[in-house]
């Protein structure tokens, strides 16, 4: 019985994967354990803001632009992921000036990339039994936010991209081996999320110390090949 199962199973196999390719949440458990070849394919998901694109810079500029006046963090002041927080500490209606930031139009659209993220994620996407997802979260105020992200993408990475982002509010609950992001606690309704996160280093994190069994990625110049390579074995 088993082994006829399997044989419906490779029979269904590609029949399944094109109903449900304009799915991603089920292309994704479809393709979970293995490739077409049988071997194990590994699969990576790339944050956006403070990995690919420089929210931490991009909300500076924006925030002394618009206010002046007003005191500032320096990026080398940063600390805490949350930068509503630290400003709000500085002065408490600073932390509303600085959400208003990030919740303007053209905020995440004008967001410069990161040093060397593009090239590395162009270059993930082409390697051998690797499938690459960017996974990034919205903002509450959804107005410009998320249309804003998936512009991004189709601006820098091309509109082939495009079937690669996944915007969730919580990434506990996607399914890979690696997650590169610079969030130092990626908490959610799934309390033992598959994936290993590699935690990317930003300006608010870079003092943080890690649990020892935790990994970084300096910067995409950092090895991230032998990253990908260790989850490989
Ligand atoms: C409010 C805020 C958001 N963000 C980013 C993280 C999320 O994107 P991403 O998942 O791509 O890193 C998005 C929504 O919270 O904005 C910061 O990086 N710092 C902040 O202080
Ligand atoms: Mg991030």
């Amino acid at each position: 019985m088993p082994a006829l199962l399997t044989v419906q199973r490779i029979a269904l196999g590609r029949r399944t994967l094109s109903l449900l390719s304009n799915n991603p949440f089920k292309w994704i458990s479809a393709n979970m354990s293995s490739s077409s070849s049988g071997g194990k394919r590994l699969r990576v998901l790339v944050d956006m803001d403070g990995v690919l694109a420089d929210f931490e810079g991009g909300f500076l500029k924006k925030y002394r632009a618009k206010y002046p006046d007003e005191p500032y963090i320096t990026l080398e002041d940063r600390r805490g992921f949350w930068v509503s927080s630290q400003y709000g500490q500085l002065r408490s209606d600073l932390c509303e000036k600085a959400i208003s930031i990030w919740e303007s139009k053209d905020f995440f659209i004008e967001l410069d990339p990161l040093p060397g993220g593009l090239g590395a994620v162009k270059e993930m996407a082409k390697m051998e039994n690797t499938d690459v997802f960017l996974c990034t979260s919205p903002i509450k105020h959804y107005h410009h936010c998320p249309y804003e992200k998936y512009a991004w993408v189709e601006r820098h990475l091309g509109p082939d991209f495009l079937d690669h982002v996944i915007l969730t509010t919580d990434k506990t609950v996607v399914a890979a081996d690696l997650l590169i992001d610079d969030r130092p606690d990626i908490v959610g309704v799934e309390t033992g999320p598959v994936w290993e996160h590699v935690l990317f280093t930003a300006c608010h994190n870079k003092h943080q110390a890690l649990s020892p069994d935790q990994r970084r990625l300096l910067s995409w110049a950092d090895d991230w090949r032998a990253i990908l390579d260790s989850k490989r074995q």
